[in-house]
């Protein structure tokens, strides 16, 4: 279903700032795969930690869904136990693919957890209670001013022993490190067949919508939130997950 991405192949007189559009949703899954490490093995694992944390007959939200992809691997992972999943994004152009690829999983998986996709601005949008919330490199893309209200609505809506999964691209004061894996990162895009070209406009167009954070910008953020407590689970180059607990 998804296309290869070539989006930023082509020279361009003026990049634009970086949408969620329908061009963009075509080829999501081969570009997310190719420009962030450690992907595949953080969707997977978000299926595993859904299994330990998601607690039966609960709510999980899985907010700025794209197409589904940390859903999905919490459906492969759950087991039938009355848990039910939110998947939430304010791109039309995703959460009308992510509703076909969740539709194709109910027709492959005997017995899927439901799992309902709705088209909504997670800043505005009344959470109910729940006992895990993903956001998996989102956050992200929310202004900075915005992000504490965000987490704070997450963390009062979370039942007690209830997880935030927290993915994001970092930023680091040290400038060493960030010029050393940003450059990696490069690395990794070119290792992926991605050209100078291809990754010198991505940068151009995601820097003014795309704001990383420090890893302890997120964490002081987190304890403002009312979370007791938060670590990572996986970082691999300028990319990482946390778990933060209620
Ligand atoms: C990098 S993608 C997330 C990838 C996805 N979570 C995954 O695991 O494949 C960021 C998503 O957040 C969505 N998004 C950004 N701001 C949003 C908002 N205010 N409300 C809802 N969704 C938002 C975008 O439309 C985009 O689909
Ligand atoms: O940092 C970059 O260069 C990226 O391409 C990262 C990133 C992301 O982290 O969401 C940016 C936009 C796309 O959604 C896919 C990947």
């Amino acid at each position: 279903m998804s296309e290869v991405d070539k989006l930023f192949a082509s020279p361009v007189s003026k990049v634009d700032d970086f949408r969620f559009d329908d061009a963009v949703a075509r080829v999501f899954p081969d570009m997310i795969k190719r420009s962030v490490p450690g992907y595949p093995t953080i969707i997977e694992s978000i299926g595993v930690i859904a299994g330990q944390y998601a607690q039966p007959g609960t709510l999980i939200y899985d907010l700025g869904c794209s197409l589904g992809a940390a859903t999905q691997s919490m459906r492969r992972h759950l087991p039938q136990n009355g848990c039910r999943i939110i998947a939430v994004d304010n791109a039309e152009a995703m959460s009308e693919r992510c509703r076909e690829y969740l539709s194709a999983q109910d027709a492959m998986l005997e017995e899927a957890i439901p799992a309902e996709v709705v088209t909504a601005d997670i800043n505005t949008l009344t959470l109910q209670p729940c006992s895990m919330v993903v956001l998996n490199f989102t956050l992200q893309f929310i202004p900075p001013h915005q992000r504490l209200a965000l987490l704070q609505r997450i963390r009062k809506a979370l039942l007690p022993g209830g997880v935030l999964v927290l993915s994001e691209k970092l930023n680091f004061t040290d400038s060493q490190t960030q010029n050393a894996l940003e450059s990696l990162h490069y690395a990794f895009k070119r290792a992926n067949g991605y050209s100078e070209l291809e990754i010198a406009q991505k940068r151009t167009a995601i820097e003014n919508v795309m704001r990383p954070d420090p890893l302890e910008v997120h964490q002081q953020r987190l304890r403002d939130a009312g979370f007791s407590h938060s670590h990572l689970w996986f970082q691999c180059l300028n990319f990482c997950s946390m778990i933060a607990h209620t």
